[in-house]
């Protein structure tokens, strides 16, 4: 048998005007697994007031991060996957790796065909997001049960659900910090930020939010930390209802009042830069810390492609080839 990786990501617009921002909005936010109001209730909302009036506006906010050979997201999730490549093949294990993304370019579809065009009759299937969520992960498996609904002869397959207490996993991201503390000396805090989710899927059984808490705690304890120099916070708050908390811009706002005034921030969910690091986080957020009488902000990047995280994506897939 001849094994695969498929590497899955969020995905990202193609360019970062109104247009396309508007195409890649409108393939997330019809998800169900993100989105589950009921579609009568959800479309005019959607196309009526979202899509025409958040398009621009993210847009402007795509353009302030984008880089030369295009969105963070996708340049990242590229060197990603060449890295992923190459450390195989030195390490002498012929196993071809293809990036699918669930909404948007190149498509789960499209890496599936490259596996298969590469002789690939097993797959070890990676969502690149260490916490599972209903709301990314499973989606990531809806994609995979669909394309598979069209194979007589569906592979064998690992689909790898989280990877939140990964042994490799806190280790990369305390080598991370270490190395921001080496070069900026180190802030009265470690602000560990997530991606939220509506705190109602968290009623209704996402194991997300508690991943997130486990995974602080991990790094942490690697750092050497005691209680009140970390904290745990949720970001990027969509729509009306209660999200998970506290609020990462709230505790930006509050913690100069606390005495805390240095502060250093990483943000453990996204395994890639991207808006919500580079706009949201190194900027928005920090505009709100110093606003409020911070002295010191220091973003600590996404693990990217370093090599500890791509010794990780080792670690995981070869773990899955017993
Ligand atoms: C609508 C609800 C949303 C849920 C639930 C959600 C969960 C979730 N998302 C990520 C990772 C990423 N999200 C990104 C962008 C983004 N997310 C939402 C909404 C929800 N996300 C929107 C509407 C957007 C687009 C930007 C905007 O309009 O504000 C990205 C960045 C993509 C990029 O191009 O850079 C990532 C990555 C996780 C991990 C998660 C739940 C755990
Ligand atoms: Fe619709
Ligand atoms: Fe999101």
């Amino acid at each position: 048998m001849k094994t695969g990786v498929l590497l899955v990501n969020l995905g990202t617009p193609t360019a970062p005007t109104a247009k396309a921002v508007k195409t890649f909005l409108s393939q997330f936010l019809h998800d169900h697994r993100v989105v589950d109001v009921p579609r009568a209730l959800w479309c005019p909302l959607l196309h009526g007031i979202i899509l025409p009036f958040r398009s621009p506006k993210v847009a402007r906010l795509y353009q302030s991060i984008w880089w030369p050979e295009g969105s963070p997201l996708m340049v990242v999730s590229r060197r990603q996957q060449m890295a992923l490549s190459e450390a195989l093949k030195a390490a002498g294990i012929d196993m071809p790796v293809a990036l699918g993304m669930s909404y948007g370019e190149p498509s789960m579809a499209s890496a599936w065909q490259a596996l298969k065009a590469a002789g690939v009759d097993r797959v070890v299937l990676l969502p690149l997001y260490p916490q599972y969520s209903v709301s990314t992960t499973a989606s990531v498996f809806d994609s995979w049960a669909r394309l598979m609904k069209k194979e007589r002869l569906v592979p064998a397959f690992r689909f790898i659900h989280d990877y939140h207490d990964h042994r490799s996993y806190i280790q990369a991201l305390a080598e991370s910090v270490r190395a921001q503390w080496d070069a900026h000396g180190r802030g009265d805090m470690l602000l560990l930020s997530y991606h939220g989710i509506p705190k109602r899927y968290e009623d209704e059984g996402d194991p997300y939010g508690q991943q997130c808490h486990r995974t602080s705690e991990l790094v942490a304890a690697e750092l050497g930390l005691e209680r009140h120099q970390w904290r745990t916070t949720f970001q990027s708050r969509f729509g009306r209802e209660p999200w998970l908390q506290p609020y990462t811009d709230d505790t930006m706002a509050a913690l100069p009042g606390e005495g805390i005034k240095r502060l250093d921030v990483i943000c453990p969910a996204f395994s890639a830069d991207c808006l919500e690091t580079l706009e949201e986080i190194a900027e928005q957020n920090q505009a709100l810390f110093m606003a409020a009488g911070g002295e010191a902000y220091h973003y600590i990047p996404a693990l990217n492609d370093h090599p500890a995280h791509i010794r990780m994506m080792m670690d995981l897939v070869c773990r899955e080839l017993v």
